[in-house]
């Protein structure tokens, strides 16, 4: 029977996935291999030595774990009274370093419970990056069209259902086919980063900014007016009429042309809105470029 045990224990260290057995007091009675490498514990560490919270303190402590040490006591709090319930998770758990764990509680048969920790990063990541190819421009690294799409229809019908107001500013670049042909690509898309630069310094963070496509950008402003929309436009379009591109020894400016619209009874779609924010942004560019236009409510 010892031999047996021993056998156990001895496989249950060959599997790639970490392993705690807790008893009905959350002492750890055994740990195994794969969970003192995860979270840098002395091999010669079988369990006993450790509690649940003793563990989440050594991942603290050796900051593993990224907890503030003001939000410690509070989520040992959460994640012991979780875990003597009997059930928890699956849970993702993100590790200072980058790695991601599926961490599972289950409860066992004959009292105590077995956590079980799987290396999750490579997945993750890999979603995490396929995400980033759907919805990122790969240039100014700004969300792209598909993104806005879907973002823009969500805003629209929180804007409604809460009667919130909800902006959208359409900004185009002016002559920026010039700028390619005077100076070269490589300088235009520095430009177009620059833009993008000014869009994110002059917006907040709840707000969702993105490229259009080409010269275009767009600014959804969630809880926002028409005015307070203008004065963001009128800020964003001071920025970029600032931006100097350096191309050896010359000096690329551009402006941009802006077209603010929001969210009323008849511009019921996110697709309506940036209809409508075109055409003042095609009436900013018929009286001159560089300057900001509202549609009309
Ligand atoms: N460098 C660079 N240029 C791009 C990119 N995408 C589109 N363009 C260029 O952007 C230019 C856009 O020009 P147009 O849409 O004709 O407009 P414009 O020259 O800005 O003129 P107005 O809008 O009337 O002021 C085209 O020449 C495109 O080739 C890009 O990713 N990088």
């Amino acid at each position: 029977m010892d031999n047996l045990l021993d056998n156990m224990r001895d496989a249950l260290d060959l599997v790639e996935y970490g392993i705690v057995l807790l008893d009905e007091d959350l002492r750890a009675r055994f740990i195994n291999r794969s969970f003192r490498k995860m979270w840098a514990l002395p091999d010669y560490v079988r369990g006993e030595t450790y509690t649940f919270e003793s563990l989440i303190q050594h991942a603290s402590q050796t900051g593993a774990y990224p907890i503030a040490p003001q939000h410690l006591d509070s989520y040992i709090a959460d994640r012991v009274a979780q875990v003597k319930s009997g059930h928890d998770g699956p849970r993702l758990l993100s590790l200072s370093d980058d790695r991601v764990l599926k961490f599972e509680c289950v409860p066992l048969p004959r009292g105590g419970s077995m956590l079980t920790y799987a290396d999750q990063s490579d997945l993750i990541h890999a979603v995490e990056k396929l995400e980033e190819i759907i919805h990122i421009d790969d240039l100014t690294k700004l969300n792209n069209r598909r993104f806005l799409n879907t973002c823009g229809e969500t805003e629209v019908a929180r804007s409604k259902r809460y009667s919130h107001p909800l902006s959208v500013v359409v900004i185009n670049l002016d002559q920026f086919k010039k700028i390619d042909a005077d100076y070269g690509r490589d300088a235009g898309d520095k430009v177009l980063c620059a833009v993008a630069d000014c869009c994110r310094e002059a917006t907040r963070n709840t707000d969702v900014i993105g490229r259009l496509g080409g010269d275009e950008f767009a600014l959804i402003l969630p809880a926002t007016t028409l005015a307070a929309a203008m004065v963001v436009a009128e800020k964003t379009r001071r920025k970029i009429a600032a931006i100097v591109v350096h191309v050896g020894p010359l000096s690329v400016k551009v402006t941009a042309s802006f077209g603010v619209v929001t969210v009323t009874e008849h511009k019921r779609s996110f697709e309506d809105l940036l209809q409508s924010a075109n055409k003042a942004m095609q009436t900013a560019k018929s009286t001159g470029r560089n300057t900001v236009v509202a549609a009309p409510q």
